[in-house]
């Protein structure tokens, strides 16, 4: 390894510049774990990042891409050894330390997870911060007593990665799962990943009163803004609304009505977690809630495309989790 390859974000908030650039192992950021990367994916967070649209950058300049898959090179942890697969993904991770669009990178071994019997390095970085994030919500509002018979859960932007995951989740876990979707003409996707039904965002139903006639027991939010508002009024009592994203915006307004009328739990869900957590979650990933369709769901591209691929996230363009080949699969 002379140099590689990396796409990297500089400049300043204000004024963000990307592309690619070669970089040496010497420029790599500290950290327990050097990896070489195979895939990357292009998450909602890295198409704000290496375009400016969102202040998501920390340190410029910065490698983006804030998860990615790949095999073990060297390790001063004793978790992992030369050759095992792993996932890193999370914390600072092209955020505020060198990201995964790149050959290698250098991570402390708390962001790292290795990638479970059962999934390929491809499979991980597939599932990613999404996938992770979607398992996180559906382990969350399992404790929060979701239960299929208590009725349909309603998952919005349901063509992103995080929604397409989370439906493919809950419907193998036998909930009715409702699709929003600004897309109706991919029905035929979300309901091959599982969706009993799919609404176009334009259409659903959700009123201005504090309290609209009842619709969910549950929800994936990865819209924020007023489609989560809506979704508050229509849950139904004892419902549980998993809080994920901000695409449609960060302001929403609501009364307590639902809150204190109808007992519905707002919950945070936040993928930076401890070891203990990620663990859990990629074991979970792994067996009981391994995603069924991770063929259907992904697109692999290879690393020339990552400014067009950008590019199509942040315009709303996508389906599913765009996968990049940053480096060679073995
Ligand atoms: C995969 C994950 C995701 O996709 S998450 C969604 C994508 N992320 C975003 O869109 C967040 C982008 N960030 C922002 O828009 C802003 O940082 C902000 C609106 C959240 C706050 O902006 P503001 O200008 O008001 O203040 P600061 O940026 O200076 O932050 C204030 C305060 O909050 C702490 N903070 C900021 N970001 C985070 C974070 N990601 N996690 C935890 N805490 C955060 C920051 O350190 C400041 O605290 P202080 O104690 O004053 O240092
Ligand atoms: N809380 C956490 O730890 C995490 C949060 N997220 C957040 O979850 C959200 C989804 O992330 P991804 O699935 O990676 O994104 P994505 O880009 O794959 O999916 C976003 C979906 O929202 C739709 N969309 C975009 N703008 C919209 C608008 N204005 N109105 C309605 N729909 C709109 C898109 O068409 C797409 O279907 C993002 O806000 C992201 O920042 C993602 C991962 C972890």
């Amino acid at each position: 390894m002379d140099t590689f390859e990396a796409y990297l974000i500089e400049g300043s908030p204000e004024a963000v510049r990307s592309g690619f650039t070669q970089l040496a192992q010497a420029q790599l950021d500290p950290g327990e774990v050097l990896v070489r990367l195979q895939y990357a994916s292009v998450n909602y967070k890295d198409a704000l990042a290496a375009t400016g649209k969102g202040r998501i950058i920390r340190r410029f300049p910065c490698v983006g891409g804030i998860d990615a898959a790949g095999v073990v090179e060297s390790s001063d942890s004793p978790r992992f050894r030369k050759g095992d697969a792993v996932v890193v993904h999370s914390h600072g991770f092209g955020v505020s330390h060198h990201g995964g669009y790149a050959g290698w990178a250098r991570v402390p071994a708390d962001w790292v997870n290795h990638v479970p019997p059962g999934l390929t390095p491809l499979d991980a970085a597939t599932i990613g911060v999404a996938g992770y994030t979607a398992a996180l919500a559906v382990d969350l509002m399992l404790l929060n007593g979701i239960v299929p018979s208590r009725g349909p859960v309603l998952v919005n932007g349901a063509t992103g990665g995080v929604a397409s995951v989370a439906i493919d989740l809950l419907a193998q876990l036998g909930f009715e799962v409702v699709a929003v979707t600004g897309k109706p003409e991919q029905a035929d996707y979300l309901q091959a990943l599982g969706a009993a039904s799919v609404i176009a965002a334009s259409g659903l139903q959700t009123g201005s009163r504090p309290l609209e006639s009842a619709q969910w027991q549950a929800a994936v939010d990865s819209l924020g803004g007023e489609p989560l508002a809506g979704i508050i009024r229509t849950t139904q009592k004892d419902g549980v609304i998993a809080s994920i994203g901000n695409a449609a915006g960060i302001a929403f307004s609501s009364t307590v009505m639902p809150f204190i009328l109808r007992g519905v739990r707002l919950i945070g869900v936040n993928s930076d977690n401890d070891v203990p957590t990620r663990e859990h979650l990629w074991k979970r990933l792994a067996t009981d809630l391994r995603p069924r369709h991770l063929e259907r769901i992904r697109q692999v591209q290879p690393f020339a495309a990552l400014p067009r691929v950008i590019d199509d996230v942040v315009a709303g363009r996508i389906r599913g989790r765009n996968v990049i080949a940053v480096g060679a699969a073995d």
